[in-house]
């Protein structure tokens, strides 16, 4: 089974998708620590590789080809990040989206980096600008599109353990061989 988990910085996914591989017996693969590897790997703080990534469109291209060659090869895991569910396409059997008001992402955001919850929100508005315009640049896929999700979540109305009590019950109602409403992946340019 792949399960992609995909959604805004601040959102819950890293949580919630180790949360739930834990929960399934499923591996986690996880776009941020591939993404602060590679910040690690050149000497750059995770801030830093981001505001590279806006100048240096090869620093996108080459995660998010790492993270479609292990959607396209691997069974058995969730795999989360920004664009999880565009980048395993047909290949997922499940596809979430997590999302949450602005506002609690940035106090969430805030809590995890130690820093004031204005500018965590600044500069989550920021780089959403960013990447949306990046990822409609490289590959044509519109972020705000959330028509290919199996299920998209304000992850704010829910506490962390009602959250993934609610993500387990959803996947245990999955039916492997009922095709019935899924949407097809149409139109993304996988060129890296
Ligand atoms: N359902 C929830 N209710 C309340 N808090 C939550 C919930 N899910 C996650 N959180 C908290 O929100 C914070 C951010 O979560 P997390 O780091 O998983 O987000 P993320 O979407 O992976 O962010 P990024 O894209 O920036 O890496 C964490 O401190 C986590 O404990
Ligand atoms: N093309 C990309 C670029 C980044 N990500 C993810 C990986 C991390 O979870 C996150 C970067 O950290 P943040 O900006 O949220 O502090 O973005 C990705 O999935 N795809």
């Amino acid at each position: 089974m792949l399960i992609t988990v995909s959604g805004p910085p601040g959102s819950g996914k890293s949580t919630n998708a180790a949360g739930l591989a834990e929960a399934l017996g499923l591996d986690h693969v996880s776009g941020g620590d591939i993404f602060r590897e590679m910040a690690a790997d050149r000497g750059m703080t995770p801030v830093e590789f981001n505001e590279h990534a806006e100048d240096d469109g090869d620093i996108d291209r080459d995660l998010d080809r790492r993270l479609r060659e292990i959607a396209t090869t691997r069974e058995a895991v969730v795999l989360e990040s920004r664009l999880a569910g565009w980048l395993a396409g047909e290949h997922a059997d499940l596809r979430f989206w997590f999302d949450a008001p602005v506002d609690v992402r940035a106090e969430r955001i805030a809590d995890r980096e130690d820093k004031p919850v204005s500018q965590a929100r600044e500069e989550t508005l920021r780089r959403e600008a960013s990447e949306r315009k990046r990822y409609l640049e490289y590959y044509d896929v519109d972020i705000d599109d959330l028509s290919i999700y199996d299920a998209a979540y304000n992850t704010a109305r829910w506490g962390p353990d009602r959250f993934l009590d609610a993500l387990v019950a959803t996947v245990e109602a999955y039916d492997p061989d009922d095709d019935e409403g899924k949407v097809p992946i149409e139109g993304v340019s996988y060129d890296f």
